[in-house]
């Protein structure tokens, strides 16, 4: 299986570890060209406003969507969460506009700009050790979204269909276990699902 990891700014280099880790080819996608051989991609952590800037320098908005509306499976973290997002709250439009939830950016306040949880994540991990740094959250989910994890009446994980997004940092740790079920997703959307 081919991962992408969009690398146009953010943690790309952590992503592309981890994707390797559990076994799949990780590709840097720094071209427009390069989603075409892909069964999934990864919108990296960073800051989402430079990433969309990005985003429109290289002609990726379009392409980017059209890779989710075909039904190829897209992971967002934090800022990658906020580019999946159809809504984000307090601002007029939004990016992708693909995961159907409303995200509200840097929703938990300055006073804790970054912290770590161990999180129960529904399918994933009963402890999954979640690194928080300026972090959106999911304030409303659409009705088909299945909520996959909350943090103190927070919702931080979630997935909507073949996207996936979490408002923490799954690559900051050793643990690989998000990372395994985004490939399954990955590969079930392949139609290569194999006993793992
Ligand atoms: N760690 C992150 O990805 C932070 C996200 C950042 N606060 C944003 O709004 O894009």
């Amino acid at each position: 299986m081919k991962i992408g990891v969009l690398a146009l700014q953010g943690a790309v280099a952590e992503h592309a570890r981890t994707v390797e880790a559990v076994g799949a080819k990780a590709v840097l996608v720094k071209r427009v060209e390069q989603l075409a051989d892909l069964d999934g991609l990864i919108l990296p952590g960073g800051e989402s406003t430079a990433i969309r800037r990005l985003i429109d320098r290289y002609d990726f908005l379009e392409p980017l969507r059209a890779f989710g509306e075909s039904g190829k499976p897209i992971f967002g973290t934090c800022a990658g969460m906020i580019l999946l997002a159809k809504r984000i709250h307090n601002q007029e439009s939004s990016h992708l506009g693909l995961m159907d939830v409303t995200v509200e950016r840097n929703a938990f306040g300055r006073q804790v700009d970054s912290f770590e949880a161990d999180l129960a994540i529904k399918d994933v991990a009963e402890d999954f050790p979640a690194v928080f740094i300026r972090a959106p959250y999911i304030l409303e989910a659409g009705d088909g979204v299945e909520i996959l994890s909350e943090d103190t009446g927070r919702i931080v994980a979630a997935r909507d269909r073949h996207y996936l997004a979490t408002a923490f940092h799954p690559e900051l740790t050793e643990d690989t276990r998000l990372m395994e079920y985004f490939l399954k997703m990955a590969e079930d959307a392949a139609g290569k699902a194999v006993h793992r």
